[in-house]
């Protein structure tokens, strides 16, 4: 809950022209004309004197004045734009705490912003977003969502689940006859059309969460098959062992890399196959489950190696997209690129590892990133959540269920929505998301 009046140094830590301290809070008026004099006009900057408690002078800058609800906040709001360094930064701030202020938490500003109704959840996620994107891509995604799209469009299927349970309730209320057979076929149309529209809301926030926090792909196969060459001749470094030896890869080893900018998140695993000491019989189990939870999987298959079949790993998690890549075409004289059976390379003299780059791009749809919401993983669990809800009152509408139950299901979905854009909080959950953000913000 707000308390009193906060500041912080809204810029990065470190040297640079111009140094923003920032104060928010029922005292920021007072405090700002303790330390620089009268206020300016509201939201004009004023050349100002920054003066110590012993009334010299610490710096000299602008002073902008936003008083409530019209800032940031909406709480009154000043700015002591000075000379960026890290002692003149320190001394307004002490000055500011000498004077009854007190240090922001993280993501404090922000979350004032969203109690008092100036943002949404998204959109204060998108502004952390967007200061912690690392590509162009993730920042526009980040845009769309401060922009307010996404909380827009979870607005939108709210709306029409309140439309529909309006609808349902009233017959609860006015009827003693269960739905008709015509209104529940309408109903059940309804709700179908619901779970479309969350199903593509779910595809846009999950590119934006690749987007962001990077597409994983898990490079698996038989031992030998060149796997870790992969990782290595991907990420231009010896990241990863390499031997002849069979079962050389036990952990998971994870490296982040850029393809045009976008991130990638790439697992080496150790080689399938059954048998071998205990330790390796760990890595398989591990190899596995990074499989389980990979966006795709590089099989890899040893080219040169007859018996390498690819079909035979049966235990490719069948959700998880899967591309076959042949390596060592050096020595089996395959062509290297893409073709329908999968790519063709050789992690050994980097023959068709262009092609490879190409494909990771566009599995992390490179070329559409228009679409994307930035989204988070708490975004996803609750589409998928509401996603379940929406399930259930499918199931109860088909059945012939009473409006009752379809109408809960329905309720529960506007719950579960409702998380992402903060209409339905907890305290846990807003202390959670605002405690990263990082300081000033
Ligand atoms: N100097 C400065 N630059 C900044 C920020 C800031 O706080 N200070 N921001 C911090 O994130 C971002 C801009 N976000 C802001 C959002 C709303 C208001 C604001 O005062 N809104 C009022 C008045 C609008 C107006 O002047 O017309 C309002 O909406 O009523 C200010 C900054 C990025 N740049
Ligand atoms: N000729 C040729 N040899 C390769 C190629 N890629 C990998 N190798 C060789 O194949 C052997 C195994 O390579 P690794 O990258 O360790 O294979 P891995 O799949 O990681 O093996 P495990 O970790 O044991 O499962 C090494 O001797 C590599 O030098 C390739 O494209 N061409
Ligand atoms: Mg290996």
């Amino acid at each position: 809950m707000p308390d009193g009046t906060i500041c912080a140094v809204a810029t990065p830590p470190g040297r640079g022209g111009i140094g923003v301290v920032r104060l928010s809070g029922p005292d920021s008026a007072a405090l700002t004309e303790a330390v620089a004099g009268p206020l300016p006009a509201p939201r004009r900057a004023s050349m100002r004197r920054f003066a110590g408690d012993d009334g010299a002078a610490i710096d000299e800058g602008l002073v902008l004045w936003f008083p409530g609800p019209q800032s940031f906040t909406g709480e009154d709001v000043a700015e002591l734009h000075g000379h960026g360094g890290p002692v003149v930064m320190d001394r307004l701030l002490q000055r500011l705490l000498g004077l009854g202020a007190r240090l922001a938490t993280p993501g404090e500003f922000s979350h004032r912003a969203y109690l008092n109704g100036r943002i949404d959840l998204t959109r204060a996620e998108a502004i952390a977003d967007l200061i912690e994107a690392g590509s162009e891509s993730a920042a526009r995604a980040a845009m769309r969502s401060l922009q307010g799209e996404f909380a827009a469009t979870i607005d939108a299927l709210v709306q029409r689940l309140t439309d529909l349970r309006v609808h349902l309730e009233a017959g609860i209320d006015f009827a003693d006859e269960p739905l008709e057979g015509l209104a529940l076929q309408d109903v059940t149309r309804q709700v179908e059309a619901v779970a479309a529209e969350l199903a593509s809301t779910r595809r846009a926030a999950s590119r934006g969460q690749q987007l962001q926090e990077g597409l994983s792909v898990v490079i698996a196969g038989r031992p030998n098959a060149g796997k870790s060459s992969l990782l290595n001749a991907l990420a231009g470094r010896d990241a990863a062992i390499v031997t002849d030896l069979a079962g050389t890869t036990r952990d998971v080893l994870e490296s982040y890399l850029h393809i045009d900018g976008l991130p990638l998140r790439v697992l080496d695993t150790a080689g399938l196959r059954e048998g071998g000491d205990v330790v390796e019989q760990e890595g398989v189990r591990r190899a596995r489950r990074a499989m389980a939870a990979a966006d795709r999987i590089l099989m890899v298959v040893d080219d040169s190696d007859a018996g390498d079949d690819p079909a035979l790993p049966a235990e490719w998690p069948d959700h998880v997209a899967v591309t076959t890549v042949y390596n060592k075409i050096d020595r089996s004289g395959r062509a290297a690129g893409e073709s329908a059976a999968g790519l063709a390379v050789s992690a050994l003299t980097g023959e068709g590892m262009e092609a490879l780059r190409d494909h990771l791009r566009a599995c992390l749809g490179a070329d559409d990133t228009e679409a994307a919401f930035i989204a988070r993983r708490r975004h996803l669990q609750s589409l998928d959540a509401a996603a379940g809800h929406i399930d259930e009152a499918l199931t109860a509408a088909r059945a012939g269920a009473g409006e009752e139950l379809i109408a809960e299901s329905l309720a529960a979905a506007q719950a579960s929505l409702g998380e992402i854009t903060g209409a339905v909080t907890t305290e846990d959950l807003l202390g959670r998301i605002f405690s990263t953000f990082c300081i000033g913000k």
